[in-house]
C-alpha cells in the first residue's frame, strides 16, 4: 500500500523549518531523504485500474513491430472476427464492451495466432490491456484438462485480485474453466495438484508452487502472462522471481509480457523473459502545453494566495479545478478554507488507503466535487482527464528544490486535452517560487503571463 513517505518528509521539514524562523522559507533547503522520493507504483497503479471503470478516450498511434513480417497481421474490428467461442463472445458484451480497444485489436490476433506468438505489449493504464489477456488465457485453454495451462502473474495481492476478477467476469459464461488465486494466505499443502486451468498470483508464491510445493507443473503451462512489468521490476526480488518462473516453462510456451510504461529498464527485464516476441505500443499522446493559458499571480504570502484564488473563482466559471500544494498539511488547510467559503472540495491526502483515494477520485471524476486538493506525491501517475483548471498553489519542484519540469508539464498538460483550451494558474509567494517559474518558462520556452487578482475584469478576459 501506498506509503507517501515523501510527503511525509516534507511534512516533518516543514514543522521543523517552521520552529527555526518564520522567515526562512523551507524551499530553501535541500531535502534529504532521498530513498523516501521512492514511488509506490503498485499503489498507483492499482489506483489507476479502480478509477478506469471505463476505457480511457485516446487518440494514440499504434507502433507494430512483427517478428514474422510474412505473416501480416490482420486488423479485427469486431470480436467476432476473431472467432471467439460463443462462451467467451457472450462474456466480453455482457462486460459492455462492444468492440475491442486498440490495443486488445492489434494484440488479440497474435496473441491467438497458432502457432503461438510471444508479445510485448505496452500501453497507458486503462487502455485496455487486461481485459486482452484475459481474452487469450480463457480462449487457450482445454476446460477438459484438469490441470494448470495458463499462467499469470501479477506485482501485488491487489492486483491479482483485481486481474482475476477480469477474468472471472469474462469467463462467467464458460463456467468449465476455473481460476485459482496464489497469493498469500491461500495455502495448499505440498504435492496437491491443482486443477484449475488458470493461475494468477503473485511472483513468490506461484514459484513456490512451481517449484518446492510441486502444485504446478510448470512444463504443463502453454500462456504465461507477466502482468504489469514496470511495477514488478520496481522490485527486485520480483524480477528475480519471475525470471526463475519462466526458466522453467517449456520452450513453446507463449510468453505475453505487459506494461504501461517502457523506459529502458523494462525493456532490458521484458527482452529477458520474452524470447523473440512481437512488439506493440501504443504511443501516448504527447502532452502539450500549446493550448493552455499560462499565468502567474504575485502574493506574499499564503493567506494571499487564498485570496487569489478565491478572486479568481469570483470572476470566472470553472468547471472544474485541481488544486496542487506541497504539503499535506496545506493541502488540509486550503481545502478547509475553501470550505468555509462555500465550495464543494474533494481533499486527497496522503495518510488515506489506495481505496479511499480511489473513491475520492472517483467522485471528482463523477462531477460530484468540482475542486480537488492534493499533493503532487498523491495524485502521481493518476489521470483525471476532465479537469479545464490547473492551480499550482505550490509550484513543482524536486528534491533539491530547483522546478520539476516533468510534473508541471504532467500537471498542466492533462487540462488542454481533447482540443480544450486550459488554464493554468501559478501562485508565486517568494523569490524561490519565481526562481522556479523563470526556470520553466525558459524550460518550455514559453512565457507565463502576470496575472493581477485585484483587478476583476482582467481575470474576466483569460476565461474567453
Ligand atoms: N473493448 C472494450 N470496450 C469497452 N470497455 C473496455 C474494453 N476493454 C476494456 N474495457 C474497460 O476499460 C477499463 C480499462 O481496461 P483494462 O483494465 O483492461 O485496462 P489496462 O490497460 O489493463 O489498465 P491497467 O494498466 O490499469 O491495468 C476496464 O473498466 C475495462 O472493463
Amino acid at each position: 500500500m501506498a506509503t507517501d513517505s515523501w510527503a511525509l518528509a516534507v511534512d516533518k521539514q516543514e514543522s521543523t523549518t517552521d520552529s527555526v524562523s518564520l522567515n526562512v522559507s523551507y524551499y530553501d533547503r535541500p531535502f534529504t531523504c532521498h530513498s523516501c522520493l521512492v514511488e509506490d507504483k503498485a499503489a498507483q497503479s492499482l489506483l489507476n485500474k479502480m478509477i478506469h471503470t471505463s476505457l480511457v478516450n485516446t487518440t494514440n498511434q499504434v507502433e507494430v513491430l512483427q517478428r514474422d513480417p510474412n505473416s501480416p497481421l490482420y486488423s479485427v474490428k469486431t470480436f467476432e472476427e476473431l472467432r471467439l467461442k460463443d462462451e467467451l463472445l457472450r462474456g466480453v458484451y455482457d462486460m459492455g464492451f462492444n468492440r475491442p480497444s486498440k490495443i486488445q485489436e492489434n494484440a488479440l490476433p497474435m496473441m491467438l495466432a497458432e502457432p503461438p506468438q510471444n508479445l510485448i505489449a505496452q500501453s497507458q493504464s486503462g487502455t485496455g490491456k487486461t481485459a486482452a489477456f484475459a481474452l487469450a488465457m480463457l480462449s487457450h485453454v482445454d476446460p477438459a484438462n484438469k490441470w494448470t495451462q495458463c499462467l499469470c502473474i501479477a506485482p501485488t495481492y491487489e492486483l491479482a485480485l483485481q486481474t482475476g476478477k477480469v477474468i472471472e467476469q469474462m469467463g462467467k459464461f464458460y463456467p468449465e474453466v476455473k481460476l485459482a488465486y496464489a497469493i498469500r494466505g491461500n495455502k495448499l499443502d505440498r504435492g496437491t495438484k491443482l486443477q484449475e486451468q488458470i493461475v494468477i498470483g503473485t511472483p513468490g508464491t506461484v514459484l513456490d508452487w512451481c517449484s518446492k510445493l510441486k502444485i504446478i507443473d510448470p512444463k504443463k503451462i502453454s500462456i504465461f502472462v507477466l502482468d504489469e512489468a514496470d511495477v514488478m521490476i520496481a522490485t527486485q526480488g520480483h524480477q528475480d522471481q519471475s525470471i526463475r518462473i519462466q526458466r522453467m516453462l517449456p520452450n513453446e510456451c507463449q510468453m505475453l509480457l505487459f506494461s504501461a510504461t517502457f523506459e529502458d529498464s523494462v525493456w532490458k527485464f521484458a527482452e529477458r523473459v520474452v524470447p523473440d516476441p512481437n512488439i506493440i505500443k501504443l504511443k501516448r499522446e504527447e502532452e502539450t502545453l500549446d493550448t493552455i493559458k499560462q499565468y502567474y499571480v504575485l502574493c506574499n504570502d499564503k493567506d494571499e494566495k487564498f485570496t487569489a484564488l478565491c478572486n479568481i473563482y469570483g470572476a470566472i466559471t470553472i468547471a472544474q479545478a485541481m488544486i496542487f500544494c506541497h504539503t499535506r498539511r496545506t493541502a488540509g488547510w486550503l481545502s478547509a478554507e475553501l470550505t468555509k467559503e462555500g465550495h464543494v472540495v474533494a481533499l486527497l491526502s496522503g495518510e488515506m488507503t489506495v481505496e479511499q483515494r480511489a473513491a475520492i477520485i472517483e467522485r471528482f471524476r463523477e462531477g460530484k466535487e468540482k475542486v480537488l486538493v492534493t499533493t503532487n506525491v498523491c495524485s502521481r501517475g493518476i489521470d483525471v482527464e476532465q479537469v479545464s483548471v490547473v492551480i499550482n498553489f505550490d509550484l513543482p519542484m524536486d528534491k533539491d528544490g530547483n522546478a520539476d519540469n516533468e510534473t508541471y508539464l504532467h500537471r498542466i498538460g492533462r487540462t488542454g486535452r481533447f482540443g480544450k483550451r486550459g488554464l493554468a494558474v501559478n501562485m508565486i509567494d517568494s523569490k524561490h517560487s519565481m526562481n522556479i517559474l523563470n526556470q520553466i518558462e525558459e524550460h518550455f520556452n514559453k512565457k507565463i503571463n502576470k496575472l493581477d487578482t485585484d483587478d476583476l475584469d482582467e481575470i474576466e478576459k483569460i476565461s474567453n
